[in-house]
């Protein structure tokens, strides 16, 4: 039997729309994010377990996992006879690479079964591949963190998919889902096909500025060039009250506040845990719309998946 953990992640991170992505691991410890185990057995078996395992699709080949496995499958010529169990503990359509969790805890948990039949370098291209058939098109940034850990920036040339980038180890991300689903393909279709010349400009310009001050270790400039002039402006009314939730915790000492992915979880960046925590306790009151809603202070997650059984 082998277990492999896989961390939740923030696609974008406020200023990189799909090209930057953080891996993140609450602070108290627990775990946010995908559980595969895999264990041999006479037939196939996929067993959904977890918090949010009532929200999988029915069949299980819609299961994004067993879509991993088919492909094994089809890799080694067989019916492979294994036991799949999927602790499924993120939710769906929430913003924080759920779909991505399981695609890359069933992928490395099943290549490790197998004994490695996908070479290192070839399994994040594949992990894009089987994430983007559900997303509708490729994007890495929530595999790439989700399976690396750290801050990734997107390269996607020459088959160099993903860079680590340095970030500021005292930087707190409070992750608030307010317990309501968005389908990153609908959010995906709200964005313009084109934009303009002074958007592009701007972009590049807050993009280039933020990785610049995450190397010269200028949290200040860094802070203040999470901007997102690409998802934001069109995503926005999709989220309960996001310009307010982002001037009231601006208020309380936040630094900075994003959508996660494409919501509606978002994130709001502190440098201090007492700060975090009074943030936490108003987003407790102002953004959480369901009971299942959750709120986590987390910290940049840089170990990604790993077998944990
Ligand atoms: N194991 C799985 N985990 C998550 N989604 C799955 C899984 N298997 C199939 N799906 C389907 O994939 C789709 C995922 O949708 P979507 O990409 O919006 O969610 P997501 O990955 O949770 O998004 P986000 O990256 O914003 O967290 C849903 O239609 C869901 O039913
Ligand atoms: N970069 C993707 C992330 C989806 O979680 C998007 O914003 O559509």
């Amino acid at each position: 039997m082998i277990k492999f953990y896989s961390p939740a992640s923030i696609g974008n991170v406020g200023v990189g729309f799909d090209v930057l992505g953080a891996a993140i691991a609450p602070i108290d410890g627990s775990f946010l994010g995908d559980i595969v185990t895999i264990s041999p057995s006479k037939t196939f078996q996929l067993i959904n377990k977890g918090m949010f395992s009532n929200q999988l699709p029915i069949k299980t080949n819609n299961n994004i996992v067993w879509k991993c496995w088919k492909y094994f499958c089809s890799l080694l010529k067989k019916n492979l006879p294994i036991t799949i169990i999927l602790e499924k503990n993120l939710p769906i359509g929430s913003g924080l690479g759920s779909s991505a969790c399981s695609v890359v805890a069933s992928i490395t948990a099943m290549n490790a079964h197998f004994e490695n039949p996908i070479k290192k370098t070839e399994l994040l291209l594949l992990m894009g591949k089987l994430e983007g058939k559900i997303s509708g098109s490729i994007h890495y940034d929530n595999v790439a963190p989700c399976f690396l850990g750290g801050l990734q920036l997107i390269i996607n040339k020459n088959n160099i998919i993903c860079q680590k980038l340095p970030i500021f180890k005292n930087w707190l991300w409070i992750i608030a889902w307010p317990g309501i689903k968005i389908a990153t393909s609908e959010a995906r279709t709200m964005l313009p096909m084109q934009y303009s010349k002074e958007i592009c400009i701007e972009h590049s310009r807050y993009l280039a500025g933020f990785v610049h001050a995450l190397y010269t270790k200028q949290p200040s400039l860094a802070s203040q060039l999470m901007n997102d002039v690409i998802a934001e402006p069109y995503r926005i009314k999709l989220l309960p009250n996001f310009l307010k939730i982002r001037e009231e915790t601006k208020k309380i000492g936040a630094i900075g506040c994003g959508i996660s992915g494409s919501g509606p979880t978002i994130f709001v960046i502190s440098d201090n845990l007492n700060t975090a925590k009074k943030i936490k306790t108003w987003l407790n009151k102002n953004y959480l719309q369901t009971k299942k809603g959750f709120i986590h202070i987390c910290k940049i997650d840089t170990l990604g998946t790993r077998q944990i059984g």
